[in-house]
């Protein structure tokens, strides 16, 4: 996996960002099981709430495409070392509970984590297909 390349697609990503209310630029690039690359900024929304990270905009474009998994996703924004939310980890972990979270200020100065160091004793898929098969077994 080119960990550069990735995080080079979120800091083109980033200058895309819609920002008019926080002026904070969010970029995000993420590698599909097939090894393709799609990318994402935050976009916000006068009434607030509507508001979309970076990271969710890449998710839900990949997935729309008929992308079902995440291998690796990279974070760049304004803050020194911008970390994904608790809705993107979330979001993550629908689609990637192995990926490889890369939060980066630039393509020399990133850190590394699985998903499960940001998002531990997560709440994913699997469980509600097991809390499935327990409810046939209580009939
Ligand atoms: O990891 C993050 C953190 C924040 N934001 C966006 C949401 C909002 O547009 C702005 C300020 O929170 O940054 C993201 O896109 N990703
Ligand atoms: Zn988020």
């Amino acid at each position: 996996m080119d960990i550069k390349e990735l995080i080079k697609k979120a800091l083109e990503a980033q200058k895309k960002a819609y920002v008019p209310y926080s002026n904070f630029h969010v970029g995000s690039a993420l590698l599909t099981e097939n090894d393709e690359i799609f990318t994402g900024c935050n976009i916000e929304i006068a009434s607030y709430s509507p508001t979309l990270c970076a990271e969710r905009t890449a998710i839900f474009k990949a997935i729309s495409e008929g992308h079902k998994k995440i291998k690796a996703i990279a974070v760049v924004g304004d803050a020194d070392f911008t970390y994904p939310c608790g809705v993107c980890r979330q979001v993550i972990r629908e689609f990637g509970k192995d990926a490889i979270i890369i939060i980066a200020n630039s393509e020399d100065e990133y850190r590394e984590y699985k998903l499960e160091e940001l998002l531990p004793h997560s709440f994913g898929p699997e469980d509600l297909a097991e809390a499935d098969t327990r409810s046939e077994k209580n009939v």
